[in-house]
C-alpha cells in the first residue's frame, strides 16, 4: 500500500513540476485572469496557552519542585508537523477542542490572541509571514460578520469592487459578482439583506455560509483556507460547497478546511487528511490510506461505517474514562509518529524545504485597490448602510429633541435674578453633560462592534485602517454636529439663556466643538478596549473626575489644592470657561439680594454687580480664551490620532 502511495506520490510530484497553467482555464472564471501560484504549504507547529491559576494555585507553583512551566501553560499543539501541496483538499479533523482552528489560525497568521506560539509555516519552502500568506490566501472564518443591512449583492460588490481592484474594469467586477452569485447558489436571495441575528431577519444560516465563502474566494486565491465551512448547512448545500472547493483544488489550488462530522459522500471528496488529538498528529496523508492505518494500529473502520465518525469517535476523550481515553490517544499519535507515512511525510517538508521557490513579489501593492478607490467605495457603503437604517439616526434624533425638549421645560424662561445667575450656570452644566455623555455612549456603544469586522476586512487586504478611519470621520461628523447643534439651540432659547444672538453662536459653536472632543475621546476609549462591555465600563470612571474638576463645584467644597490640578485635564474645565464668558462678559448688571443696609449679600454665585464681576469671582479669565480654544482643538486631534494609532498597532498584532 506504502508503495502504491508513494508511486502516486511520485506521480504526483512529477504532474505537480510539470504543471502547465496554460492548458485550461485555471480559475474557472470567463473574467479573472490572475493566474493562482501552485502552493505548497508545509509547518511545524507548537501552541501554548496561559492556564487560569487560582491565587493558591499561583503560590504554590513558585514554590514547587515542579517544573513551574507545566502549572502555568498549557500546550494545545504539540509538534504539529504537516504539508499540504497544489491540487489538494485537505481536512483538518478531530474531536472537539483537538486544535483544528488554532492550527488553522496558526498557518496564516490570524486571531492568535493570547497564545504563544512557536510555528515555522513556510509556502514552498521560504518561510513566510502575515504579509506574504495574506497576499495569497483566503480564509473563511468560523463565525459570519458582515453589515446586517446591505443586501447579498451589495456586500459582494464592496469586497468584489476592492479585492479585485484596479487592474479589472468595473464591467469586468460586476460581471465577476454574477458569477460568483450563480457559483455559490445566492441568485434567489442576492436582494435580500444580510441580516443581524434576531434582531434584524435575513439570510439563513447557510446563506451567510455561502455568502462568506464567496468573499474570499471571489478574487481566486492560490490558496484557500475554511474553518467550518459546511456548518448550519443541510446536507445537500453542505455537498455542493464542497463540491466548489473541490473544484478550486483541480484548477491548482491548495484548499485546507476544518470539518465536523461530514457525511461520507463529503468524506471522499477530500483528498489529503489530517487528523489532530489533544494538539498531536494523528494522522496525516491520503485519505484512502487512512483505514489502512487505523486498522494497523487495531482501530479498523466497522463495516458500512462513515470512516470520518470512526475516527473521530476513536480518538475522542470520553468524560467518563478520561484517563484511558488520553491513554489510547498517546498510543494512537504515538503510533503515526513511528509510521512509514510520517517518515515520508517529514521526508517530503524537507525535500520542499531544500529547495525554496520564492515568487513572491516583495513589491507588489499590498491592497489591490488604490487609497482613493478604497476611500470612495468605504463611503459608498456607509452611505448605504446609514440610508437603509435610518431608523437608528431617527431614533438618536428624537432622544435628543425630546432630552433637549424636557431640560427645556425645566429651566424655561429663566429669570432674570439671584436664581435666574445660578439656575443658568445649572442649565449650562446639564446641556454639557448631556452633550458629552450621550454622543460619546452614542460611540462607545457602536464602534467596537463595528472594529471587529474592521479589524477582518483589514485583515483580509480588502483595505487599510486609513482610509476607513478617514471615512468613519466624514461620514459621522455632519450628523453629531447636527445633533449637538439641535439640542444646544433648544435648550438655549427655551430657557432664555440670554438673548444676544451673538452670545448664542458663540455658545452653539463652542459646546459643537466639545461635543467633537467626547466623540474624539470615545474612539480613543473604543480602541484601546478590548471589547465593547470593558469600553462601557471604562467611560464613567474615567470621565467623572474630569467633570467634577472641572470648575463647577470647586468653590468653598473643601477640595484639597492638589487635586484642582486635574481641571487642566479636563475639557469641560475649557468648555466652561469659553461658555461662562461669552454668556456673563457683556452682562452689565446681575440682580443681587441686599441686607436692609443696602448691602450685597453674597452667599451665593448669583450676587455680583455685573458679569465680569461674576467671571472674576469664579475664576473664569476672558484672556484665557485662545488658549481654552487651542486646548480643544489640540484634544479634538489628539485623542483621534491616538485612536487610529492604537487600531493600527492593533491590527498588526492581531
Ligand atoms: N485563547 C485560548 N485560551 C485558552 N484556551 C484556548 C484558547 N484557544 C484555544 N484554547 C484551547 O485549546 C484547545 C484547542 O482549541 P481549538 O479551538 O483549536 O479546538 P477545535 O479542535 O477547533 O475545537 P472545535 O471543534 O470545538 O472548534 C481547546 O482545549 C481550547 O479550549
Amino acid at each position: 500500500m506504502y508503495n502504491d502511495y508513494q508511486d502516486s506520490n511520485e506521480q504526483y510530484n512529477n504532474d505537480y513540476n510539470n504543471y502547465n497553467y496554460s492548458q485550461y482555464n485555471p480559475t474557472g472564471s470567463n473574467v479573472l485572469r490572475n493566474k493562482a501560484l501552485p502552493i505548497t504549504l508545509t509547518w511545524n507547529a507548537n501552541a501554548w496557552v496561559k492556564n487560569k491559576l487560582s491565587l493558591k494555585e499561583k503560590i504554590m507553583s513558585r514554590f514547587s519542585s515542579d517544573d513551574d512551566d507545566d502549572a502555568e501553560f498549557k500546550q494545545i499543539l504539540t509538534n504539529v508537523r504537516g504539508i499540504v501541496k497544489p491540487g489538494q483538499l485537505c481536512a483538518i479533523m478531530g474531536a472537539s477542542g483537538a486544535g483544528k482552528t488554532t492550527l488553522l489560525n496558526i498557518l496564516n497568521f490570524r486571531n492568535k490572541g493570547k497564545m504563544i506560539i512557536e510555528a515555522d509555516v513556510k509556502i514552498n519552502g521560504v518561510e513566510t509571514d502575515w504579509d506574504m500568506i495574506t497576499r495569497y490566501s483566503g480564509f473563511v472564518q468560523q463565525d459570519d460578520l458582515f453589515h446586517g443591512v446591505l443586501t447579498v449583492r451589495e456586500h459582494l460588490t464592496f469586497v468584489t469592487m476592492l479585492k479585485l481592484g484596479n487592474s479589472y474594469t468595473k464591467e469586468e467586477r460586476f460581471q465577476r459578482i454574477d458569477e460568483i452569485v450563480q457559483e455559490v447558489n445566492l441568485v434567489k436571495s442576492e436582494d435580500t439583506i444580510i441580516g443581524v441575528g434576531d434582531k434584524l431577519k435575513g439570510l439563513s444560516g447557510g446563506e451567510k455560509r455561502r455568502l462568506a465563502y464567496a468573499s474570499e474566494i471571489v478574487n481566486n486565491p492560490s490558496l484557500l483556507f475554511c474553518d467550518e465551512p459546511t456548518s448550519g448547512l443541510d446536507s445537500s448545500m453542505a455537498q455542493s460547497l464542497v463540491e466548489s472547493m473541490r473544484k478550486l483544488a483541480d484548477q491548482g489550488k491548495t484548499v485546507i478546511c476544518t470539518i465536523h462530522q461530514p457525511s461520507s459522500q463529503i468524506f471522499e471528496m477530500f483528498d489529503t487528511l489530517i487528523v489532530l488529538a489533544e494538539g498531536r498528529l494523528a494522522y496525516l496523508g491520503p485519505n484512502s490510506m487512512a483505514p489502512n492505518f487505523f486498522s494497523r494500529i487495531g482501530y479498523p473502520v466497522p463495516y458500512l461505517y462513515n470512516p470520518a465518525d470512526h475516527y473521530i469517535q476513536t480518538l475522542a476523550i470520553s468524560p467518563q474514562d478520561r484517563e484511558n481515553s488520553l491513554y489510547k490517544v498517546k498510543i494512537i499519535t504515538d503510533e503515526f509518529e513511528r509510521s512509514e507515512l510520517y517518515s515520508k511525510m517529514i521526508y517530503d517538508i524537507q525535500l520542499t524545504e531544500s529547495r525554496p521557490m520564492n515568487d513572491d513579489d516583495d513589491d507588489a501593492p499590498k491592497y489591490n485597490s488604490s487609497y482613493p478607490s478604497q476611500l470612495g467605495w468605504l463611503l459608498w457603503r456607509q452611505l448605504k448602510m446609514d440610508f437603509k437604517n435610518p431608523l437608528a439616526t431617527k431614533v438618536v434624533a428624537l432622544q435628543t429633541i425630546i432630552v433637549a425638549i424636557f431640560l427645556g421645560l425645566i429651566f424655561l424662561r429663566l429669570e432674570e435674578n439671584e436664581i435666574g445667575v445660578q439656575n443658568r450656570t445649572g442649565a449650562l452644566f446639564i446641556v454639557l453633560m448631556q452633550c458629552n455623555f450621550a454622543f460619546l455612549f452614542g460611540v462607545v456603544a457602536t464602534f467596537p462592534q463595528d472594529l471587529v469586522l474592521v479589524y477582518r476586512e483589514s485583515k483580509n487586504r480588502i483595505y487599510s485602517i486609513t482610509p476607513y478611519f478617514l471615512v468613519k470621520q466624514i461620514a459621522e461628523l455632519p450628523k453629531f454636529v447636527i445633533l449637538s447643534g439641535l439640542l444646544v439651540t433648544i435648550v438655549y432659547w427655551m430657557a432664555g439663556l440670554n438673548d444676544d444672538f451673538g452670545v448664542f453662536i458663540q455658545i452653539l459653536l463652542t459646546l459643537i466643538l466639545c461635543a467633537q472632543v467626547a466623540i474624539s475621546y470615545g474612539l480613543f476609549i473604543s480602541a484601546i478596549a478590548p471589547n465593547i462591555d470593558a469600553a462601557l465600563a471604562m467611560v464613567v470612571p474615567i470621565m467623572m473626575p474630569l467633570l467634577i474638576f472641572a470648575g463647577f463645584f470647586l468653590n468653598d467644597v473643601g477640595v484639597p489644592d492638589y487635586f484642582i490640578w486635574l481641571k487642566y485635564i479636563s475639557w469641560f474645565f475649557y468648555t466652561n470657561e469659553i461658555i461662562n464668558v461669552y454668556l456673563w462678559r457683556n452682562v452689565d448688571s446681575i440682580p443681587c439680594t441686599k441686607d436692609p443696609n443696602g448691602t450685597n449679600i453674597c452667599a451665593a454665585n448669583g450676587c455680583f454687580q455685573n458679569g465680569q464681576e461674576f467671571l472674576d469671582a469664579n475664576g473664569f479669565k476672558e484672556s484665557m480664551l485662545p488658549l481654552d480654544f487651542v486646548v480643544l482643538i489640540l484634544l479634538f486631534f489628539i485623542f483621534r490620532i491616538l485612536a487610529f494609532v492604537i487600531l493600527r498597532i492593533k491590527i498588526l498584532r492581531s
